[in-house]
């Protein structure tokens, strides 16, 4: 049975001043899936990922073309709310980046912003988001103290918690456990099966171990172009293109 597509792109050209870094990117998102951005440095990966909650809106010289739809809505309308769609498309990046705040403050940041006031409903969602960033129990007990001394593994769930406190419809993660130890990383990589059930899920990752093992469609991005996107298993197992095969196999990138 066909998924629902979350977000859609059709021909989405960006430049950076004069220069094309993305040269017409066709590619959609299933509801509850994971999608896993990959390619080499500079192929337009983390690029792409920002145009589709508008953070290259923030870069000057930037000219975005193509279409780009989150649940069928037009995210380039002049009609779309910027700061609701980063609360639909949540984001979390390379570099842990919580607020200097306690863990309590970082999580309910998003909907203290929408004027929730209620204790009750903050302390439950503190709870709620924590436990599904797989960061509770370590942190029940001293959530009023700085996230700022946390390992860095666990500041990057915390500021999971603090994307998922406001519900969001997707997460686009940008090398998100690039900078971790392999212990965290591969607890935020079981935290994002998890999380797969509610979310859907876009990560761009170096890792090519982590998206053959949790990602259900893979996208290979070169020097600014879409080469091939398709199940996960038949990227990695038996790709259509000569450059994705060379890219896995470590010939390149
Ligand atoms: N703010 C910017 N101004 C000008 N050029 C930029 C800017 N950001 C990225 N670029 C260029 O756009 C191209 C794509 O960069 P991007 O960061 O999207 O690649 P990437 O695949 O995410 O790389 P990496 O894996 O190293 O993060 C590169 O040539 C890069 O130098």
């Amino acid at each position: 049975m066909a998924k629902d597509k979350v977000i859609t792109s059709a021909d989405v050209k960006l430049w950076y001043g004069d220069f094309e870094a993305l040269h017409g990117i066709n590619l959609d998102f299933n509801q509850n899936e994971i999608t896993a951005l990959i390619g080499p440095s500079g192929c337009g990966k983390s690029t792409y990922l920002r145009c589709l909650n508008r953070m290259n809106d923030l870069i000057p010289g930037v000219k975005i073309e193509g279409d780009m739809r989150l649940q069928g809505e037009d995210i380039y309308s002049s009609q779309m709310d910027v700061v609701q769609l980063r609360k639909r498309v949540g984001m979390v990046f390379q570099q842990p980046n919580p607020f200097p705040f306690s863990i309590y403050d970082n999580v309910v940041y998003g909907l203290r912003l929408q004027g929730i006031k209620d204790r009750a409903v903050l302390d439950e969602a503190v709870e709620t988001s924590l436990k599904q960033a797989a960061i509770w129990d370590e942190v029940k007990d001293k959530l009023h103290v700085s996230a700022l001394s946390l390992s860095g593994g666990q500041q990057q769930r915390v500021v999971i918690g603090r994307v998922l406190a406001v519900q969001p419809d997707v997460i686009l993660m940008d090398e998100p456990t690039s900078a971790l130890d392999p212990i965290s990383s591969t607890q935020i990589e079981n935290m994002l099966l998890e999380l797969r059930e509610q979310y859907t899920i876009i990560l761009v990752t170096h890792n090519m171990h982590q998206a053959s093992r949790i990602s259900d469609k893979t996208a290979f991005f070169l020097q600014g172009r879409l080469v091939e996107f398709d199940d996960t298993k038949k990227i990695f197992l038996n790709p259509h293109e000569q450059e994705t095969s060379d890219y896995i196999s470590g010939r390149f990138g």
